[in-house]
Formats: structure tokens, C-alpha cells, sequence
């Protein structure tokens, strides 16, 4: 009998909410989780065992970048994207189809996949569904997604109709390349647009493939939060809920909680590493602009109960000094207060869930946001 090596199990629900463990051979993955954005084979200005530490299960890498600098190949002859990176527990990557149209000078997008010039040094690059698979492999990637087409909102139906049959085909030929991959995922990704029936096809048409997951896609792209949150609502009754429900891109600590209280199990987000690096902190107060000079002589710490040395040590008058000075240990501090506040929200929300007590909960952290400075 063979064990299955990647498996999730739903521990608790309340209402459409749900905690839940996503087990694979690097690690355990507890949601609802939240998973730092590590681009280029790093989370920008944090070490490794810092994210660890702060809670993180799981971070990302990006297709796009890495096979354009340093290329999947050197990745994989250096021992894989885990050991490059000294971060030995669950990667999950995207294909890079989002970053070839929104990075890239994007020259063609056909059946066979997207041809694109790179924005490093104007290399004209092929991915196709097969490549992208072949990629994250060579990475080593725990989780991986298929190459999709994210269209630009707002869009017709009929932009949005091809983009999402694309993507379905897509799909298949991701499922066919990635093959047996015993302890790794390879996960679909809804589309649709704003368009109530092609998502629902589109969620319909990816059910039928038995992914091990499934990522809400399109989204997070400029569009209004309810928008979003319609085609979350839209969506979450076709995807089988015993498996992983990621939505990408999502977002704001606001957007995470009222998609958490959708269904929704997997966020990704640079909001709390690069506002971090921009001055901006999210605390449980709310969010604060260090550049503002209203800080500049304030000594009270970020958040003097929070448990990050971060947040409860340096005064807001020296982060306010820091920033303003544009120097590199405010970016790492802010962006180390950031990951810590977004996984305190999202071990609250886990917590909540457990105790079936997510509505108050919910209440409490809006109340704790609306209140501001206490
Ligand atoms: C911000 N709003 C947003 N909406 C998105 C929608 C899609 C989508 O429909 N398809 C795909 N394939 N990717 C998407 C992405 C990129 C996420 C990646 O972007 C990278 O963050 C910048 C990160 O790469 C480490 C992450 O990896 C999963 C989105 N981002």
C-alpha cells in the first residue's frame, strides 16, 4: 500500500472557516497559513531561521526569477532551491506565468505557452506549461503551480473566457509533465475574471483533474476587496473542500480575515515584507508610517505585548530615524515586525477557528484595528 507522502486533513471548521494541517516530507503546514514571499531565493532582509522562528511553515520562490537568475539548472546543480537557500522545510513556487505578463516584456502568448523577453538583460525566453513543471522540479519545489494566464482587470468576458480555457488546457499538460512525484504537490489555479460562470467551470474543470490543491487565481490584481470577495463566495462551493484552498496574492491583514472566514486556507502576500521595507508597519493597532513625523520623538515600542523583539524594543522614534535615514537595519526590523504581526493574525485565526469562537474573534481584531494608537 502505498502511503500517500502529501496529504491535508481539515482539523476543525466554523462556518465555511476551516484549520487544517497539510503534511509532505519537508514539514507541516498548519492552516489557515500565511506564506513570506522569497522571490529570489530569499526573504528580502529576513534570515531563515528568523522566518522559522516567527512561525512561517512554508515560504515561496518564483519561477520567473530563478530560472533567469541564477537558472534552474545551476539551482539544481548546486543541490536544490532548499539547500541554496539554507531553508529546509516546504517551498512552494509559482509557475511565472503572472510574472511574465506583469514583469516581462511579454512578446507572444499562444497554445504551446508565453515567449518573453527578460526585464534583466533582454534574453528572449520560451515557457511553456511542460518548461515551467520541469522547472520547479529542478528547484525542488515542495508545491508547485501550473503555468496559467492571469488576465488584467477590468477585462470582457470574452478576454477572460480564452484566458480560463487556456488555462484549463494548461492545466492537463502541467498534470501530465509533473507526473508521480511522491511528497510533492502540483496545484491548479482558478480563473475566470469577474465572471461568475467561468469561474464556477473553471473551479468545475479543475475538480475533475483530483489536484492535490487548488489556488484561487486573478485576483489581487487592482480589482475592489468585495469583487474579490464575491468570486471567493462564487468559487468556494465548487472546490472540494478536503483539499487546500490557496488564493494568491491576498493580501492586507482585512482581505486575509474575511477570506479566511470564506473558506479560504493559503495566502501569500509581499504587503509585510515590502511595505516593511517602505517605512509602512502593521501592528494589531493597525497600520502606522514610520516616515511620518509624528513618530520622530514618540519612545513607546511598536507594540510593547507583542512577543517580537522587533516590536517591543525600539522605540517608534528611532524606527521614524531609521527610515528617514533610509538605513538598512529599519527595512530589516519593520520587515521583521511585519512577518511577525501577519503570523500572530494568523495564529489567532487558527486558534479561533479550534475554539469555534472565529466570529468574535474577528470582531475583536477589527476593533483592535479600528481603535488605531491605544
Ligand atoms: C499580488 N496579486 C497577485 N494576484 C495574483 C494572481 C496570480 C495568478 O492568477 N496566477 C499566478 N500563477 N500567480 C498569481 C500571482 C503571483 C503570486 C506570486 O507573485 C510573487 O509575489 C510577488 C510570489 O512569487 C514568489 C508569488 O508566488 C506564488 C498573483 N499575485
Amino acid at each position: 500500500m502505498t502511503t500517500d507522502q502529501f496529504t491535508f486533513t481539515v482539523t476543525k471548521t466554523d462556518g465555511a472557516a476551516r484549520t487544517g494541517e497539510i503534511r509532505m516530507p519537508r514539514g507541516v503546514i498548519r492552516t489557515p497559513a500565511f506564506m513570506p514571499v522569497g522571490t529570489a531565493a530569499t526573504v528580502k532582509a529576513m534570515y531563515p531561521d528568523q522566518v522559522k522562528a516567527l512561525g512561517a511553515d512554508v515560504v515561496l520562490g518564483n519561477t520567473y526569477h530563478l530560472m533567469l537568475r541564477p537558472s534552474a539548472e545551476r539551482v539544481a546543480r548546486l543541490g536544490g532551491l532548499h539547500k541554496f537557500m539554507n531553508w529546509p522545510y516546504p517551498i512552494l513556487t509559482d509557475s511565472g506565468g503572472f510574472q511574465v505578463m506583469s514583469l516581462s516584456a511579454l512578446r507572444k502568448i499562444d497554445e504551446s505557452g508565453v515567449t518573453f523577453q527578460s526585464h534583466i538583460d533582454g534574453s528572449t525566453h520560451v515557457m511553456t506549461p511542460e518548461r515551467s513543471i520541469e522547472i520547479q522540479g529542478l528547484l525542488g519545489s515542495d508545491i508547485q503551480m501550473q503555468l496559467d494566464e492571469c488576465v488584467k482587470l477590468p477585462c470582457t468576458e470574452a478576454v477572460a473566457e480564452k484566458a480560463m480555457r487556456l488555462s484549463l488546457r494548461w492545466a492537463e499538460r502541467c498534470r501530465v509533465a509533473f507526473g508521480e512525484q511522491p511528497g510533492r504537490a502540483m496545484f491548479g489555479i482558478v480563473q475566470g475574471g469577474e465572471v461568475e460562470r467561468l469561474r464556477i467551470e473553471s473551479a468545475k474543470e479543475l475538480a475533475n483533474l483530483d489536484l492535490k490543491g487548488y489556488a484561487i487565481g486573478g485576483l489581487a490584481v487592482g480589482e475592489p476587496q468585495d469583487v474579490m470577495l464575491r468570486m471567493i463566495e462564487t468559487v468556494e462551493p465548487y472546490m472540494p473542500n478536503t483539499k487546500p484552498r490557496y488564493l494568491m496574492g491576498v493580501g492586507t491583514p482585512d482581505d486575509i480575515v474575511e477570506s479566511v472566514r470564506r473558506g479560504v486556507d493559503m495566502f501569500d502576500c509581499v504587503m509585510p515584507t515590502r511595505a516593511g521595507r517602505h517605512g509602512l508597519v502593521f501592528t494589531r493597532f493597525g497600520r502606522m508610517n514610520l516616515r511620518n513625523a509624528r513618530f520622530a520623538e514618540d519612545t513607546r515600542p511598536l507594540d510593547a505585548e507583542s512577543k517580537c523583539a522587533a516590536s517591543n524594543t525600539y522605540s517608534r522614534a528611532y524606527l521614524h530615524h531609521l527610515v528617514r535615514s533610509n538605513e538598512i537595519l529599519g527595512m530589516m526590523l519593520l520587515t521583521w515586525n511585519n512577518l511577525a504581526y501577519y503570523q500572530e493574525l494568523m495564529a489567532g485565526l487558527r486558534k479561533a477557528i479550534a475554539e469555534g469562537r472565529l466570529e468574535d474573534h474577528i470582531g475583536e481584531v477589527k476593533e483592535g484595528w479600528a481603535k488605531g494608537e491605544h
